[in-house]
């Protein structure tokens, strides 16, 4: 059960798990003074696996399965909760954390790559729960409503980030399949009663297998099924990387395989294996033996061959040398460590990677370190429109201006697993060439799809309340700002075509009295809004679930540099409030900038946003003046951080995330001491910003001189926590102050 006066502060990974040893213990000494009392969840990958084998670990090694329990709270009209990026893990991820808690004296199965008896395959499931986007599904129990709050974009606008230029003779583009796709495949029904499905492959021989067992339907709900051909696939991808070479650019890859956890390492693996297609073939008994999997990427094969004779491994070494002689060249996700688009699937995720190549130029890093125009593969048809349109439009028109862009917001249909993120379980790779078939109660077929072997079949679905949920949401922001809502649907797909659908059944229902409400195909609606954007207009996106994904990075590292800045709320279904910070991830490469350098780039800017929103939720749904004050105060903190230039530089030995977590505290506590609604809060936080203006430049120095060494936290993923907060608060002065309020 959710307390009243409880809020919920997640503990994930990486970066923001650093910020949060050192924000948090600010944020509960500041609004321990309204009754709040801020409770931590471990839903950290660490965690998350941790919690999956209490039976093997020790008392004080077990932790409570955190997600679980945030996943019925999220159902209740009391949650509140403040959720941080976590990892989405891809195998790699999982196996390397398996093997720091192993070596920490946890007693963890390995990661059964290829399980064959009935205990390899319940600890595979076990994995599995851990695996990929794991925690974001089950907590969003409501759609997103994301956008940059007034301050963030007027300061960005008077601030502007660094933009590459664009030149009308760029070479970039995206590359996508013309048929073969989910795209071309999508079939789609609306479920008239409710009623159970099951999922049924049969082969050419008339053999049945049950792939999905009976599962609920309800009435209203959209199902679609689409297919993804292997033989297709392959064919595009071999095509490409010839066109690639010919163009002289870049061979980039753009998956979400943390999201699309079963289809999208699939496709990776293709690409992978197409990519090294001679290595593959000629040394296929070896990785077979090896267990060399290329779901996971050239990574996985690099470190397994490390385990071969030198004599076989360097002539596997000299052979995918070889490959690279005859390739276009690799986009690079490091190229000093000589780390590929091909090495790792979590490195490129689509979301942050495709727009960070549209702020550069649209050019990624080559092997030899220098940018370069790229060929972006984006295999499916149904969301790739928006990044090419883009790059079309800067080709044009050149870079957009961040001092005078408008913004662009977003409603996206989330709720309760919509659309494609909701579909692992319902994501087959085919064993031969039949038929699969959506069946329901009484039998008859709900859905058909002819596959061949290898072939990727994927069922998805949504709700219709969540659809409804959606349609008021996005008519309650048009009516908030004054913008135009449109709705980012394509009538020539099937999905698309039913929720067009209900969105003309829905939105009558609604007083849309004097609002500009459009539908338009997600291409049309990228140029629409672009050419908005570059009269400095705003314009609210209203999309599904990939595209409020894709588009709540896109738009924000254009507009504010970073999708950190966002805010980033989940108003959920039965009342409650998730509160999500940002809408990027955990910062994988800021970690490594802190341990090499002791700097700490992150920026809190979403979690002082959510904060914020978080605490008015709590003081508006209990009465809670107090609360009400904090979140007030707070919002005037972090204007002022931006305005006075507090925010965490990139550079070592300049202020960093701690450093701006310092100005937020003395502003906050300036902003209660200067108010007069309540007198308590001004009592108690009047000496609190004294002593911290008094103590600034004390305070500044001691943060900053904890810079610029290595710093040891005892761990990646499971890092020890008195290292980490010993490291994240090393203003003995800053803690005296905060400690005694
Ligand atoms: N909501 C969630 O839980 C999400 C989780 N993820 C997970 O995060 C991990 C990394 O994903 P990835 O795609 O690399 O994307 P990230 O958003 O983590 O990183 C991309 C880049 O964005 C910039 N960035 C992101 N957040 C901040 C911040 N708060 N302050 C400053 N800069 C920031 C950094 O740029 P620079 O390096 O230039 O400083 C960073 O390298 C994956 O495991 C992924 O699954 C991803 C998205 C959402
Ligand atoms: O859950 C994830 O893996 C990533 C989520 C994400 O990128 C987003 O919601 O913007
Ligand atoms: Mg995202």
């Amino acid at each position: 059960m959710a307390q009243k006066s409880t809020i919920i502060y997640t503990k994930t990974d990486e970066a923001p798990a650093l910020a949060t040893s050192s924000l948090l213990p600010i944020v509960q000494a500041f609004v321990k003074n309204a009754g709040i009392n801020m409770e931590t969840r471990d839903i950290s990958l660490a965690g998350r696996i941790i919690a999956q084998f209490p039976e093997r670990l020790k008392d004080d090694q077990k932790i409570s399965d955190a997600l679980t329990e945030l996943g019925e709270m999220v159902k209740e009209p009391d949650a509140n909760i403040i959720k941080l990026p976590n990892i989405s893990a891809s195998v790699p991820q999982i196996k390397a954390t398996v093997a720091e808690l192993q070596a920490k004296g946890y007693d963890l199965p390995d990661y059964p790559e290829d399980p064959k008896t009935e205990e390899e395959k319940s600890v595979k499931a076990k994995f599995d729960v851990a695996k990929g986007s794991a925690v974001n599904p089950v907590l969003r129990e409501g759609n997103s409503d994301r956008r940059a709050p007034k301050a963030v974009k007027n300061y960005a606008r008077k601030n502007p980030h660094s933009m590459g230029e664009w030149k009308s003779d760029s070479k970039t583009h995206v590359a996508s399949m013309s048929s073969g796709d989910f795209y071309g495949s999508e079939k789609s029904v609306e479920i008239e009663e409710a009623t159970n499905y099951r999922i049924v492959f049969k082969d050419k021989a008339g053999n049945s297998t049950l792939l999905k067992n009976k599962a609920p339907l309800l009435a209203g709900e959209i199902i679609d099924g689409a297919v993804m051909s292997r033989k297709a696939l392959r064919a595009f991808f071999a095509e490409q990387i010839e066109d690639a070479k010919k163009k002289d650019v870049l061979f980039s890859v753009h998956l979400k395989a943390t999201m699309m956890k079963v289809s999208d390492p699939i496709i990776f693996g293709h690409v992978v294996t197409v990519f090294f297609k001679e290595v593959f073939e000629k040394h296929a008994a070896d990785l077979k033996e090896l267990g060399v999997d290329p779901k996971h990427g050239l990574g996985d094969l690099y470190s397994k061959i490390q385990s071969l004779p030198e004599e076989k491994r360097k002539e596997i070494e000299a052979d995918i040398q070889a490959v690279y002689a005859e390739s276009p060249e690799l986009a690079m996700v490091n190229s000093d460590k000589g780390i590929t688009n091909l090495h790792v699937p979590s490195d490129i995720i689509i979301d942050a990677s495709m727009p960070a190549a549209i702020r550069s130029s649209g050019m990624m890093w080559g092997p030899d370190g220098k940018l370069k125009d790229m060929k972006a593969i984006i295999p499916d048809r149904c969301y790739s429109g928006i990044y090419e349109e883009t790059i079309e439009n800067c080709r044009k028109y050149g870079a957009l201006d961040p001092s005078a862009m408008g913004s662009v917001s977003n409603v996206g249909l989330m709720a309760q697993k919509a659309e494609e993120y909701g579909s692992h379980d319902k994501t087959f790779e085919m064993a031969g060439d039949g038929t699969v078939l959506v069946l329901d109660d009484s039998d008859k077929v709900l859905i058909e799809q002819p596959v061949e072997e290898g072939d990727i079949f994927r069922m998805c679905q949504v709700k219709d309340a969540p659809v409804q949920d959606w349609i008021k949401l996005a008519v309650k922001r048009a009516r908030e700002t004054g913008n135009p809502a449109v709705f980012w649907l394509d009538k020539n797909r099937a999905h698309d075509a039913r929720l067009i659908s209900k969105v003309e059944k829905y939105l009558p229902g609604q007083d849309t009295k004097g609002l500009e409400i459009l539908i338009k195909t997600p291409v049309e609606a990228t140029r629409f809004s672009l050419d908005r954007i570059r009269e400095g207009k705003d314009t609210i996106s209203v999309t599904g679930n990939v595209l409020r994904d894709y588009l709540t990075d896109l738009f924000p590292i254009l507009e504010v540099g970073t999708s950190a800045k966002m805010l980033s709320i989940v108003p959920l279904m039965n009342g409650g409030g998730l509160f999500e910070t940002g809408a990027g991830g955990s910062a994988p490469k800021h970690v490594q900038q802190f341990q090499e350098e002791g700097h700490l780039r992150w920026d809190s800017l979403g979690e002082f946003l959510a904060l914020a929103v978080s605490i008015e939720h709590l003081g508006k749904s209990y009465g809670n003046d107090k609360a009400l004050i904090l979140a007030e105060t707070l919002d005037k903190a972090t204007e002022l951080v931006l305005e006075n230039g507090k925010s965490p530089s990139r550079k070592v030995n300049e202020i960093d995330n701690r450093g701006s977590h310092f100005y937020l505290a003395l502003y906050w506590a300036q902003a209660l001491a200067e108010q007069d609604k309540d007198a308590d809060l001004k009592r108690i936080f009047q000496p609190v910003a004294a002593e911290m203006a008094a103590k600034e430049n004390v305070i500044a120095e001691e943060l900053l001189s904890a810079q610029g060494r290595p710093v040891d936290i005892g761990g990646y993923y499971a890092p020890d926590e008195d290292l980490k907060s010993l490291a994240m608060r090393p203003s003995a002065t800053l803690n005296a102050i905060i400690d005694a309020i």
